[in-house]
């Protein structure tokens, strides 16, 4: 009889990998090139914003005071005695109903408290002086964006884990970050195992297929934020796999393989581990696709021996890689955003195995409704092209029909879930 695996829980498997310390580490990078990387660092706010007072419209700063009795019939009229932009700074003392010209962005002279914008004022000359006159009574404060209102010195302003995005890199640079602390990316080694492994520019021949995992997982480790080491391809021979594998650990903080897992006369990862001297945290996961994936603990490295099945592989990395990553990235939320939806089609095959159907999900009517992308076979491809979501269909159950509330796991969403088991 053959080798038997006793399943854990999806939740077992997760918590198994997740209590292996793995720590991150800061690096500071260009703020040019810090666009997708993961702050280190909660971000503090290194002065004042704005530092000065200064004026949101082109208008006229005055003192509010001196606009009391203006009115329709009786405009207040005001003196001109400077004309300034923004990037200047009058030196002028502003006395009472005297004005400066003032534009967007520039500093508020001392004595002013308010703007009046141009479309509300007339303007004019006379003995060869600058005039200009309202109708209307401003209040102290009117049109002034006060020192400090956007963000003050000392406040926190994005933390720690966060992935910086377009609006942060406004921040950094507002704040003077011309370099950033940010988490090395975690350097994932990546085999992928299987005599059958053909190149992608290699023609096909009588059976052998593709590699497509690489490139599948290469893509999945740098939508997580990884640095991916390609090792390339091995052939299912134990010798050539295990020195490959042996010499490969040394240069990474983890390290994936796909195929080779199960329990196939070519299967050599579980022999692979057992001679390295690995601890195998589990073998077997009460899942659909992706049961077979294994994950051992090798000194302070984590290896992950995913499926050789493209789908199986595909779940078993967002599912178990996926948060070990974005732990190491500082990442407070590491796992996949988990939501709620509603399920578009019927989906009656029974399952002893809680199940990861890929999904495509969509916003109808402000409703999340997910619908699997293809077949839902592990060795299937094409399910994953379309795929933006994992729908989870939990096993024990006769099937599930259209209309059932279901949770999904978001894909492509990088805020992510505490913990969403
Ligand atoms: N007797 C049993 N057989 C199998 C079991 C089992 O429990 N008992 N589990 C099945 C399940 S479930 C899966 S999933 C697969 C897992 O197989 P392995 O992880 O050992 O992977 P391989 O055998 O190497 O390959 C499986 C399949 O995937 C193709 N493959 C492999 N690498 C790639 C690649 N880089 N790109 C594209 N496709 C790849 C490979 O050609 C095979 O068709 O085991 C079942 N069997
Ligand atoms: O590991 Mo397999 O993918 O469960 O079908
Ligand atoms: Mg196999």
């Amino acid at each position: 009889m053959g080798e038997f695996r006793k399943p854990i829980s999806i939740n077992e498997a997760v918590a198994k990998v997740m209590n292996i310390q793995m720590n991150g580490k800061t690096e500071y990078v260009s703020i040019n090139d810090s666009y997708g990387r993961f702050l280190s660092e909660d971000l503090l706010a290194t002065s004042d914003v704005p530092h000065f007072d200064r004026a949101p419209y082109d208008g006229y700063a005055v003192r509010a005071i001196d606009t009391t009795e203006a009115s329709q019939q009786h405009p207040v009229e005001f003196e001109v005695i400077d004309h300034i932009g923004a990037g200047l700074v009058s030196d002028k003392s502003v006395g009472p109903f005297q004005a400066v010209r003032i534009m967007t962005g520039a500093q508020m002279p001392g004595e002013c408290d308010c703007v009046i914008m141009l479309e509300l004022t007339s303007d004019y000359e006379r003995d060869g002086k600058a005039y200009m006159s309202t109708k209307r009574v401003h209040k102290p404060g009117e049109n002034v964006s006060f020192r400090g209102e956007d963000a003050k010195e000392g406040d926190t302003l994005v933390s720690k884990g966060t992935r910086i995005n377009p609006g942060i890199q406004a921040v950094l640079a507002t704040f003077g970050y011309a370099k950033v602390p940010v988490a090395a990316k975690p350097k994932v080694g990546l085999f992928a195992t299987g005599t059958e492994l053909l190149n992608v520019d290699e023609p096909l021949q009588p059976g052998k297929i593709r590699n497509s995992n690489s490139y599948m997982i290469s893509g999945q480790m740098k939508r997580t934020g990884a640095e991916v080491i390609y090792f390339g391809t091995l052939p299912d021979e134990f010798d050539t796999c295990f020195e490959a594998i042996k010499e490969a650990i040394e240069k990474v903080d983890m390290l994936v393989t796909t195929g080779g897992v199960s329990v196939g006369d070519f299967d050599f990862l579980p022999a692979i581990y057992e001679k390295l001297g690995a601890e195998v945290l589990f073998n077997k996961v009460g899942m659909r696709p992706g049961s077979v994936t294994t994950v051992a603990h090798y000194h302070d490295k984590i290896l992950f021996g995913l499926s050789g099945n493209p789908s199986a592989c595909y779940v078993g990395f967002e599912l178990f890689a996926r948060p070990v990553i974005r732990k190491m990235l500082f990442s407070p939320q590491p796992h996949l955003r988990k939501e709620k939806a509603i399920l578009d089609v019927d989906f009656p095959k029974a399952n002893p195995f809680t199940r990861f159907v890929r999904s495509k999900c969509f916003i109808t009517d402000g409703k999340l409704i997910t619908t699997p992308s293809g077949l839902d076979k592990s060795n299937i491809v094409m399910s994953l092209a379309g795929a933006n979501s994992l729908t989870i269909l939990p096993g024990g159950t006769r099937g599930y029909q259209a209309g059932d509330e279901v949770e999904v796991l978001l894909l492509e969403e990088h805020e992510g879930s505490q913990w969403p088991w």
